[in-house]
């Protein structure tokens, strides 16, 4: 007998009703099926007709999608936030159902979310909607591997449950979110652009300096704030469309909660994990693009022999290397870096790679790695510490791992920069720059600047 998709569906659902009258305990059903090309920004916008939380994360490089959308389960954690949200992730698979024939990286039971930078620093009002650590579970799920598109329901069963209704309800839902003809929405316009404290701020670059000649901090990562007003409510949606349009080599990500969201393009990797193999990339030290090829070159030639620019980036290379050691059984790293080009800036660019130990968490690494000197300092504790004491500012989620992990221990995080919070009509952007022994405030005042762009030029500026 042949099966149609629909039966396998309500079969399915049915055995986590019996599930659930045995155990007693409501029973989390995960199914994924193949479903025709759909674009995942269209999925997106169409998913604000069913008023949840939706998620988005793009490596624009792979051609990789996934958009989450309302919430079946939330993982969230306080002390020890990288053990508990590994361990309630643990229990989660273990007592899920999930049917995925597919088993591609991203597809079945996954989890999307991230982190707050540093929970030992006073949360502000900002960042009042984001929590220390918080990974959801969604709902419905778009996964997109170049041509495959596969959609997932996550629901939740108990003993009382119809199976018609369910099925009908997730039939419901999979045509709003499928519906092709939705536009998209006009972009936005700055009217108002506020830099918290710039001239604070560069005092700040110089104590950190002060700090670096009088102690045995090396570097410290010093970030600030733009605060812009805009002609009318952000769309999300024409957000991250112009984010994927104009920043290649980088992750496009959004995570809504409630009216806010927490949106970006960044090009650091912090780690990948896909079938036991990691990749973990060292991007730190930055020069700006030239206007020609020659005048490109000529800077990239200097990124890339700039003693300062390759000692922030080493500090970075050796703490990667050194933190997923007792993880991994093979680690390559190149001996030199090279040049990793993004529209408004370019970088000095380490890969690592290296095989997972079995049964290692995503969690159990990005323990360790967290803050890299890229974004914290070195040593790490004192680095953090200064931040605490001396940065004008609550980084939130900026700054700090976002990602995905899927039930076959696959998954991949990003470090949360070239980002902002956007709050309806108006924005919080940030952006920081390693200071090390001889920082000139006002150069890395400029690099901010930069760094800024992305962001800015999206929504208007
Ligand atoms: C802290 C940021 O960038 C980091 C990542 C790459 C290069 C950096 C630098 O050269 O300073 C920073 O360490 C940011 O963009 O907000």
């Amino acid at each position: 007998m042949i099966e149609t998709k629909e039966k396998l569906i309500e079969s399915i659902l049915n055995k986590g009703i019996q599930k659930t009258t045995r155990t007693n305990h409501i029973q989390l059903v995960s199914i994924t099926k193949k479903i025709d090309a759909i674009d995942p920004l269209h999925f997106f916008e169409a998913a604000k007709q069913l008023k949840e939380d939706r998620t988005f994360w793009s490596s624009t490089a792979e051609d990789f999608f996934m958009i989450g959308v309302g919430t079946s389960y939330k993982i969230e954690a306080t002390d020890n936030r990288f053990g508990e949200t590994d361990e309630q992730w643990r229990r989660v698979k273990q007592q899920a159902i999930v049917y995925d024939p597919y088993q591609q990286p991203g597809t079945g039971l996954v989890a999307m979310g991230g982190m707050a930078f540093d929970p030992g620093k006073d949360r502000t009002e900002l960042w009042e909607n984001f929590s220390d650590s918080e990974f959801t579970i969604p709902s419905y799920m778009l996964t997109k591997h170049g041509n495959n598109h596969y959609f997932t329901t996550n629901v939740h069963v108990s003993k009382n449950d119809q199976v018609e209704d369910l099925a009908n309800t997730i039939d419901e839902n999979f045509t709003t979110l499928l519906k092709q003809s939705v536009t998209m929405p006009v972009n936005t316009v700055i009217i108002d652009k506020n830099e918290i404290e710039p001239e604070k701020w560069k005092q700040t670059v110089d104590d950190a300096t002060d700090k670096i000649k009088t102690s045995n901090v090396e570097k410290i990562v010093l970030s600030r704030e733009v605060r812009v007003k805009l002609n009318q409510k952000a769309e999300i949606a024409t957000v991250l469309h112009d984010l994927l349009a104009t920043q290649t080599n980088s992750y496009v990500f959004a995570f809504e909660h409630g009216e806010d969201c927490f949106v970006g393009a960044t090009p650091e990797r912090l780690i990948r994990i896909e079938n036991e193999h990691l990749l973990s990339t060292c991007l730190a030290g930055t020069a700006p693009r030239g206007k020609t090829v020659e005048e490109d070159n000529a800077l990239a030639n200097q990124l890339f022999n700039d003693k300062k620019n390759r000692s922030e980036h080493d500090f970075v290379v050796k703490m990667i290397r050194k933190s997923i050691s007792p993880y991994c059984t093979t680690i390559e790293v190149p001996n030199e870096p090279t040049i990793y080009p993004l529209k408004n800036l370019q970088h000095l660019f380490t890969p690592v790679t290296a095989k997972v130990k079995p049964d290692v968490s995503l969690f159990d690494i990005i323990k360790q790695l967290h803050p890299t000197p890229a974004l914290g300092g070195v040593p790490r504790q004192e680095s953090l510490q200064f931040i605490r004491e001396y940065e004008l500012m609550d980084r939130g989620w900026y700054g700090a791992p976002i990602g995905w992990v899927d039930h076959n221990n696959n998954g991949e995080f990003a470090v949360a920069i070239r980002s902002g919070l956007i709050q309806g009509d108006a924005a919080s952007l940030f952006a920081g720059c390693g200071v090390v022994k001889d920082s000139d405030p006002e150069a890395e005042y400029e690099e901010t600047n930069i760094k800024f762009l992305p962001m800015l030029t999206v929504l208007g500026g």
